[in-house]
């Protein structure tokens, strides 16, 4: 009747992509109108700070960078300004919950959402130069990102570099009892949390453990158990798909990582089918290699760059005419 008709005129169609007249506008953790930063939106709607950096010729590769849990991609800047000296194109963005990103900090309902927000971003970057091979590089929890990304495009990376990835849980913290709390915790009280990272086991480098300590981007808080569980889950995940890698990638991990098990490496370079794969192992380097001592922070920056140019595919004939 009348009142169905009456209701139905009162709907407001609201077009979710015109933001509402006079509404406020999205703004960053830190209260910087998303207008104002690089971004892109993911696929929930939440806006991610990102970062570029491009060279001044013609690229000849892309390189998406994936950082790690509690960081940002502001400190991958040096590294990338090495890539970018060689006329490759590296990208970057903040993952849901991470530095100038929205989201709940340091939480992910699902970590496949740290997967699909890379994939749209690389396929973003990829719609504008259809022509470049691609790489990912990745960190710790970025590590796991960067090979379940891998995972899901087998043939679409030339390469993948991962430092300390994280691929296997740390047996001290992974306790069968210490998991069957954390499952247990996790119905009971999800956001609990368990210890923070410990800052001093990233680098021996004090300066650099220093800035970490005073970056505000990063996240200083204790781990959610629901987070722990969706970083187990992932770990799960690769255990089940390393027999089947077979893309091109180089790890690079210390043997005095307390963050991420050195085994976990050493597990997928044995494991995996990939007849393109190298492993170096830093003796006595801690977990955040790219920023210990300098001589291995050097070393790592001149491994990865060696690496990523000898894997830019030669241009075909066609190409270089
Ligand atoms: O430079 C930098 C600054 C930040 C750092 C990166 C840190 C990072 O990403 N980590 C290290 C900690 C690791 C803890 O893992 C778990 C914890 C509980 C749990 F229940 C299951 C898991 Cl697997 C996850 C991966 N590097």
């Amino acid at each position: 009747g009348s009142d169905v008709l009456s209701s139905l005129l009162r709907v407001s169609v609201t077009d979710s992509s015109m933001p509402e007249p006079g509404a406020a506008p999205r703004r960053s953790p830190q209260g910087v109108p998303y207008s104002d930063l690089p971004h892109i939106v993911n696929a929930d709607g939440l806006h991610l700070f990102c970062r570029y950096w491009e060279p001044t010729g013609q690229p000849r590769a892309l390189v998406f960078i994936a950082h790690g849990a509690g960081e940002h991609c502001g400190p991958y800047d040096e590294m990338a300004q090495r890539l970018k000296e060689l006329s490759l194109l590296v990208f970057a963005h903040d993952h849901v919950g991470h530095g100038q990103s929205e989201g709940d900090r340091m939480n992910i309902k699902d970590f496949q959402i740290y997967i699909r927000d890379s994939l749209q971003h690389i396929d973003l970057m990829k719609s504008r130069h259809p022509d470049l091979p691609v790489f990912i590089v990745g960190h710790s929890m970025g590590g796991a990102i960067s090979i379940l990304t891998a995972c899901e495009r087998p043939g679409d990376f030339v390469g993948v570099v991962l430092i300390a990835p994280l691929v296997q849980m740390n047996p001290e913290s992974a306790t069968p009892f210490k998991v069957f709390m954390a499952k247990l915790l996790n119905h009971m009280l999800p956001s609990l949390t368990m210890g923070s990272i410990e800052s001093k086991w990233l680098s021996r480098d004090k300066r650099q453990v220093e800035a970490y300590d005073a970056d505000e981007l990063n996240y200083h808080g204790g781990m959610r158990v629901s987070f722990g569980m969706q970083l187990m889950a992932a770990v799960e995940r690769m255990q089940r798909e390393i027999p089947s890698i077979s893309w091109p990638f180089l790890l690079l991990h210390g043997d005095a990582d307390k963050l991420c098990d050195i085994r976990g490496s050493r597990m997928m370079y044995d494991n995996s089918p990939s007849t393109d794969k190298k492993i170096k192992i830093y003796e006595g380097g801690y977990h955040a290699l790219h920023h210990d001592l300098p001589e291995v922070a050097e070393s790592v920056l001149k491994e990865l760059t060696t690496w990523i140019t000898e894997h830019i595919p030669a241009a075909t004939s066609q190409e270089a005419q």
